[in-house]
């Protein structure tokens, strides 16, 4: 049986570039960037004031002089006009061109403004520059600023946004069906009868596949092989780039994904990983179509084997031609146990956890209480799950294990 490694290794050597799309910036928030976006000008593009004040010649400062003639006033937005009179001074606001002729802004808190005359109340510094925001001091124009496969989040698209970018390219969003499966599932409307549950599954994958930018839709199929059948043929056939379906992969007598993909020509890529919760995931491909997560039915296991491995594969799709596939992928860093656990089974073992900071900046791991794969509540609170190798069978309070971030 694969260990998760090898496991998530086959899943992300399926995973293809999505073509790039033009999207208006509005809507580009969480997409990730298939273009290099370059300074369009100098950052800042001018001499930027940085300070209410006054801005005057340093060279007249540092030899003595204290009181200035104000000249006029420059206000942020107003072409620049210079200093003709270099014992005079301008009347400064942030983000102002700094008047030429100037070359040192004095704050309004550092002096005395009386009549039309400033008396500046603080020693001349050394050198000139003080609260000027220097042309080309961040960027040069022509610098790359983003390139292809950065995630456009507030501070990206703030950059897109002075650069003019209108419109960015970015990645396709992948489409993906949720499919849940099961007779004993009923919607979220629905009064369940005694034997029957509402289904959950598809909300948390919904959530979690969106949270990536993907673009998701929901369908519900019973055990009824006829109608799995029907179903999955349309699915399938319907453009996904993924379909993901949760339950009826493990042993029982209604668990007929894996021969109904087989039937439908969904390559095996593999079945059952060594691992708790989720042992009994499969995933296939279908040649031209889309891949097929299988992903198990208990709550706990359909969440983290979502996002152990569909989200993965969904983060590597967007990585535009020529990005590294892999890098979209980030490893688990190291979290350090709080408590003991025992566990023999030669499995990976996956732990829930809430995460916190000590005093000396090391990352706790605390276990939430899981009364087991079907415990859904147990996720609540979780912000991270640890990666629990095979040996040893007793993990120790203070040893530190892979661990990732939800
Ligand atoms: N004889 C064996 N039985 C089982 C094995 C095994 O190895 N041998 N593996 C167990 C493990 S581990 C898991 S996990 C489950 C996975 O089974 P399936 O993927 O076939 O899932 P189902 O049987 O359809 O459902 C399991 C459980 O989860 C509930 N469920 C399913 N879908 C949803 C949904 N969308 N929302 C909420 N809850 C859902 C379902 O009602 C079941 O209670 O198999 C073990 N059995
Ligand atoms: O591994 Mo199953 O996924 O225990 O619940």
């Amino acid at each position: 049986m694969l260990s998760p490694a090898e496991a998530i290794a086959l899943v992300l050597a399926t995973a293809r570039p999505l073509p790039p799309e033009t999207v208006p910036l509005l809507h580009a928030a969480g997409r990730v960037l298939a273009e290099t976006l370059t300074a369009d000008r100098d950052f800042p593009p001018f001499n930027r004031v940085a300070m209410d004040g006054i801005a005057v010649a340093h060279a007249a400062w540092a030899g003595g002089q204290t009181e200035f003639e104000i000249q006029h006033a420059q206000y942020a937005g107003a072409p620049s006009r210079p200093l003709l009179d270099p014992s005079k001074a301008v009347e400064v606001m942030t983000g102002a061109v700094l008047p030429a002729g100037t070359d040192v802004v004095v704050r309004y808190e550092d002096i005395l403004l009386h009549d039309n005359r400033a008396r500046i109340q603080i020693a001349a510094p050394e050198t000139s520059g003080v609260n000027i925001h220097h042309q080309a001091a961040d960027r040069r124009a022509g610098d790359a600023l983003l390139t292809p496969g950065t995630r456009l989040g507030p501070a990206e698209l703030a950059v897109a946004a002075t650069v003019g970018a209108a419109e960015v390219a970015v990645t396709r969003a992948a489409r993906v069906a949720v499919v849940s499966t099961g007779d004993e599932l009923v919607g979220i409307q629905e009064t369940p009868l005694p034997h029957q549950i509402r289904r959950s599954n598809a909300y948390a994958l919904q959530a979690l596949f969106t949270q990536d930018g993907a673009a998701v839709s929901l369908f519900h199929l019973s055990d009824a092989l006829d109608e799995l059948r029907d179903g999955l043929t349309k699915i399938l056939g319907a453009g996904f780039d993924a379909v993901v379906l949760s339950g009826a992969v493990s042993k029982g007598r209604a668990d007929h994904l894996p021969g109904l993909l087989r039937e439908l020509h969904v390559r095996e890529i593999f079945h059952e990983v060594q691992q708790r919760p989720g042992k009994p995931l499969w995933f296939g491909a279908r040649e031209g179509g889309p891949v097929v997560f299988g992903l198990p039915g208990n709550p706990v296991s359909t969440f983290i084997t979502a996002c152990r491995y569909a989200r993965p594969w969904l983060r590597a799709v967007q990585q535009p031609e020529g990005a590294p596939a892999v890098a979209a992928v980030e490893t688990p860093a190291p979290a350090v146990l709080t408590v003991d656990i025992n566990f023999k089974p030669q499995l990976t073992h996956f732990v829930p956890v809430r995460l916190t900071v000590d005093t000396e900046g090391r990352r706790l791991a605390t276990p939430l209480r899981v009364g087991g794969s079907g415990d859904m509540l147990s996720l609540v609170g979780a912000t991270a799950f640890l990666e629990l190798p095979p040996e040893p069978a007793v993990f120790l309070a203070g040893s530190a294990w892979p661990c990732w971030v939800l």
